[in-house]
């Protein structure tokens, strides 16, 4: 016989409540524009850095790095990261200003490396544009987390395999 249907449960009922009233908020204004460069400069810098592949290491910063490795770039770009994280910290905004150029010159530097062309992210943000930021960590598949990786760890004492 086939199960009745489960019935939501107060959690449930509850959630769906509040992913109403939030479909159903008024999105908050966006300011306009302010006069002077938009985002098209990530798309000239990213071509300035992938023109500069290859080219003399003594005459451009990109080539250098370029140069040095996929691991080098990377690094670099943790590190311009890991600054930009700091400088929010403290809320220094101009600091931070300056930061966030270095993260974006060192992640097309990365995407130069990496073969990957700014359109393909674009199309990424386009497509998330649909939905909510949480339902799309909601369509994700859940990566381990260490506190789930805890609970499967045998009581003191006790040695199992947890995989
Ligand atoms: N936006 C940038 C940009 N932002 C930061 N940087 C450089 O990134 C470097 C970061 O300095 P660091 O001391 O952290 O790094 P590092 O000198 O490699 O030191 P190490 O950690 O390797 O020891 C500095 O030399 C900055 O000049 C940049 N270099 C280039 N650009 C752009 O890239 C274009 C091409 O530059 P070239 O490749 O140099 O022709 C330029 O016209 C700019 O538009």
């Amino acid at each position: 016989m086939a199960k009745p249907p489960k019935k939501a449960g107060k959690k449930t009922e509850k959630k769906g409540a509040a992913k109403r009233a939030q479909a159903a908020a008024p999105r908050p204004a966006v300011p306009p524009p302010l006069p002077g460069p938009d985002g098209a400069i990530l798309d000239r810098l990213w071509a300035t850095v992938l023109s500069r592949r290859g080219a003399d290491p003594e005459l451009s910063h990109s080539a250098r790095l370029l140069a040095r490795g996929t691991a080098k770039v990377a690094q670099k770009f943790g590190e311009e990261a890991v600054e930009a994280v700091i400088e929010a910290t403290r809320g220094n905004r101009s600091a931070l200003i300056g930061e966030s150029a270095d993260v974006l010159y060192h992640l097309m530097v990365v995407w130069v490396d990496a073969g990957i062309r700014p359109e393909e992210v674009w199309a990424e943000l386009e497509r998330r544009e649909a939905m909510s930021g949480i339902d799309e960590k909601a369509s994700r598949a859940r990566p381990l987390t260490l506190s789930a990786v805890a609970r499967r760890l045998p009581p003191r004492g006790r040695s199992t395999k947890l995989w």
